[in-house]
């Protein structure tokens, strides 16, 4: 099978991240790659950035249906454009968020998201309330995304943000709020005895079991192929 994740913001580094979480999981059979669009925010860290990010998302999207591509990863914590690219694919597309919180649901009574900046912290509860998910808590540890990489100090401040969620929260699982933050989970985890799900593995091993068994995203109704219109200006050129 095929895989492809999409990184949506441009930053290449984080899109070899990604790919590296991803790689470790996928199994034998499966073909992956991980792209990020040409155009749109470097990092995403509001509402704005997300928007900005949905038009190269869903290019990415077209151009794998073209190149026989069986199933989607949108690696931003966001889920940004999800609904939209289910539209587009023939098959499964998978959020990091969603993923990370459904995977956190089998694994506790609840659990706590570690993200980066806290304006975005509304948007990883809202994502939570729509997948129904037992989230106790959102925390930000205030590091820019593109300042994850950087910051010498990034995993004690996980850490320590994390076992304070834990306590405050009570919850016995926590996710990781940021597809750049895929490398810490293994080290978090053995920091504090508890799971911490990487949103990219989980959508990952999501997509492809669901390749696997032969499922595909429904065409029936709201994720039926858009209807055929006319779009002016720049977006002719990202349109189907
Ligand atoms: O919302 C965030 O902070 C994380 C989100 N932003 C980004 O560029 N990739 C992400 O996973």
């Amino acid at each position: 099978m095929f895989l492809r994740v999409i990184n949506p913001n441009t930053t290449a580094a984080m899109t070899a991240k990604i790919e590296e979480s991803a790689r470790a999981v996928a199994g034998p059979g499966t073909r992956l790659d991980a792209v990020n669009p040409s155009m749109g925010p470097a990092s995403i860290e509001s509402h704005y950035d997300e928007a900005l990010s949905v038009p190269g998302i869903l290019t990415e999207i077209a151009r794998g249906e073209t190149e026989g591509v069986d199933a989607y990863v949108i690696a931003c914590f966001g889920d940004p454009g999800l609904d939209a690219a289910r539209e587009l694919a023939h098959g499964p597309v998978v959020g990091i968020a969603e993923a990370a919180m459904h995977a956190a649901a089998l694994l506790g009574r609840g659990f706590s998201v570690v993200t980066t900046l806290d304006r975005t912290r509304g948007r990883a509860h809202e994502l939570a309330t729509r997948y129904g998910s037992p989230c106790r808590g959102v925390h930000a540890c205030d590091i820019p995304v593109l300042e994850l990489d950087k910051d010498p100090d990034v995993l004690d401040r996980v850490v320590a943000l994390g076992r304070t969620a834990l306590h405050d929260d009570d919850s016995d699982v926590l996710v990781l709020g940021c597809a750049g933050m895929a490398d810490l989970a293994e080290k978090v985890s053995a920091a504090l005895g508890v799971p911490v799900v990487d949103g990219v593995a989980a959508a990952t091993l999501f997509a492809q079991s669901l390749v696997t068994l032969g499922l595909r995203t429904s065409a029936r109704s709201e994720y039926a192929q858009p209807p055929p219109k006319a779009y002016t200006g720049i977006l002719r050129r990202f349109t189907v």
